[in-house]
């Protein structure tokens, strides 16, 4: 039966949930007490990437604003500055669906138009300049935009007119794709500008995200060909201004791997993920770059913001999409191009508000209950938790199994991923969305290898070591507990709010706090001041 303090708190929400299954009734009240708290997380995301930036003030609009017509929630915003590709696989328009895909408002200013296709760029026909700078001053002046990126930029003069308006409407980031050739070969900024680019663009760009072509033609044609060399480009790139280089080596000849290195003038990452050999990889470097500005937008770092997972999912969805006759096809950003008639059977792309109210079961509860793990999973989605695990110790795994295939169904039919607690065999037999891993499971780097790019990977981590290890291994986020003392797991040491707050600003992944969190603590724990506290899991609060 539900409790008297749970009514408590439902009542101060003037709802009536006596008529619901507990389940379903206790993910209802968390969900009503953290909706109003995760408004001021926003807020702490924006406020704290204006530090990070060494921005002095703060921007006086704040998260939301409260007008005659209600409030009103700040969206993150990348704009973009880039040509338009009537093929619509690179420049604005693979801009503007990276940004939808990863959720972020995106506007636009163009500063070129081409006629172009899978075969190649036909013709180009550059903005006049001075229509550039009134887009921008149109954008700028009234939306609040938070990070800009730029792509075709056809002319000095246009660079001039971007570094211009950027220095009377400043942004809290500014990420350059120096875009010169595009995927067919066809030029599409000339040698003239590079000089204006270096001396004058660079220096102002948070983060420059060239390929090896355009690392060299920035370089006076330096040979690239080696991830040595792809190290002394990436400094040699630093030294010119930029805050971050990312040099992506897609091009790099006899990698079985694509390896990019970001280099934040301190230390070098290696960003390796398996080639997916697909014809369909037109506007990848476009949209890697506007993925980069819409991680930075939410208030992720950069380190974090380098999603290079996103547009790997995204090619390999598409690799059997055949649109166009040329020799380099589009990919589908959104996924939803292909299996129209199972569309509710596919997996979503993961989110990191994904995490925001985590059900994680537990057999033995449920016998209790007397309930299927399905039925309970099917109690706490209609109460709207954002993501399941099943963690089911006790069960034989032919039945473990029966009840993911279950539940699963019902998770994909509502959207909220299922993930396996463990058990990678389980989740590949059964399909499902992902798995959360623990210290002593099997290491996330060989779950990767197993799972392929597109499932989601968890990782429990209680030291900031462990976080980055995650991160390395290529895991999508970190669970951190436990917060509180907790009965659900056994001789499991408790880190506290501190505990917590230290794990998350080392972690580069997003987190959800896990360990005796119920509803009335759970605010506090979505409160402690990091923005990369995406939500809460929860076991005996839902099921026990
Ligand atoms: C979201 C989330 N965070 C942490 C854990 C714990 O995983 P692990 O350390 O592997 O312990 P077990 O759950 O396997 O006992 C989790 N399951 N989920
Ligand atoms: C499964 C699990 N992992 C933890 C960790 O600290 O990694 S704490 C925990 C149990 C959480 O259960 P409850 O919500 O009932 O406290
Ligand atoms: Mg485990």
């Amino acid at each position: 039966m539900a409790s008297a303090a749970f009514f408590s708190t439902c009542s101060s929400a003037n709802e009536n949930y006596l008529h619901l299954t507990p389940t379903h009734a206790y993910a209802k009240g968390f969900v009503n007490n953290l909706r109003t708290s995760n408004l001021p997380s926003i807020a702490l995301r924006n406020e704290r990437f204006v530090r990070l930036r060494g921005f002095v003030a703060m921007r006086d609009e704040g998260a939301s604003k409260v007008s005659d017509d209600g409030p009103r929630m700040k969206i993150p915003h990348v704009l973009t500055v880039a040509g338009s590709d009537s093929g619509a696989g690179a420049g604005i328009q693979a801009d503007l669906k990276a940004c939808a895909a990863r959720r972020v408002y995106c506007s636009t200013v163009i500063t070129a138009v081409t006629a172009q296709n899978t075969v190649g760029v036909q013709g180009v026909s550059n903005v006049p300049e001075d229509f550039v700078a009134e887009q921008l001053k149109s954008v700028l002046s009234d939306m609040e935009v938070d990070v800009v990126k730029t792509g075709m930029l056809p002319s000095m003069g246009t660079i001039k007119i971007i570094c211009k308006t950027l220095r009377e409407f400043p942004v809290q980031a500014l990420v350059v794709d120096p875009v010169m050739v595009s995927t067919s070969g066809d030029v599409l900024a000339g040698p003239s500008i590079l000089s204006t680019f270096r001396e004058v663009l660079l220096p102002m760009a948070d983060i420059i995200t060239p390929n090896l072509k355009e690392a060299a033609a920035l370089l006076n044609g330096m040979q690239l060909e080696t991830l040595d060399d792809m190290h002394s480009a990436a400094r040699l790139l630093h030294n010119m201004g930029p805050k971050n280089v990312l040099v992506k080596g897609g091009d790099l000849p006899d990698s079985s791997d694509a390896v990019d290195i970001l280099y934040d003038g301190l230390n070098f990452y290696e960003l390796r993920s398996p080639r997916i050999r697909t014809r369909n990889t037109h506007g990848t470097g476009c949209s890697l770059a506007s993925c980069i500005a819409a991680e930075l937008a939410k208030g992720y770092p950069v380190l974090a913001a380098v999603a290079k997972r996103y547009v790997e999912t995204a090619l390999d969805y598409s690799k059997e999409i055949g649109i166009g006759n040329g020799p380099q096809g589009p990919f589908d950003h959104l996924l939803r191009l292909t299996s129209h008639s199972q569309d509710c059977h596919r997996q979503k792309p993961f989110s990191p508000s994904d995490l925001f109210l985590y059900a994680v079961t537990d057999s033995r509860m449920n016998k209790r209950w007397g309930r299927s793990i399905a039925d309970a999973v099917k109690a706490a989605i209609d109460g709207g938790v954002t993501i399941v695990q099943l963690r089911e110790k006790d069960a034989e795994t032919k039945d473990f199994l029966e009840s993911a295939k279950a539940c699963l169904k019902i998770c994909r039919s509502h959207g909220v991923p299922l993930l396996i607690n463990d058990r990678v065999d389980v989740a590949i037999a059964c399909d499902a969305d992902g798995v959360h891993v623990g210290q002593c499971d099997m290491p996330a780097r060989v779950v990767r290898t197993l799972l392929g790019p597109e499932k989601i990977i968890g990782v429990s981590c209680k030291t900031p070591e462990q976080a980055q290890q995650a991160w390395v291994d290529g895991a999508d986020y970190i669970g951190c507990g436990g917060v509180y003392p907790t009965k659900t797991k056994e001789n499991n040491t408790a880190i506290g709010l501190d505990g917590l707050k230290t794990v998350c600003v080392a972690s580069k992944l997003p987190v959800v706090a896990i360990g005796g969190i119920g509803v009335s603590n759970a605010r506090a724990v979505m409160e402690i001041g990091v923005p990369n506290v995406e939500g809460v899991a929860v076991v005996s609060a839902l099921f026990r």
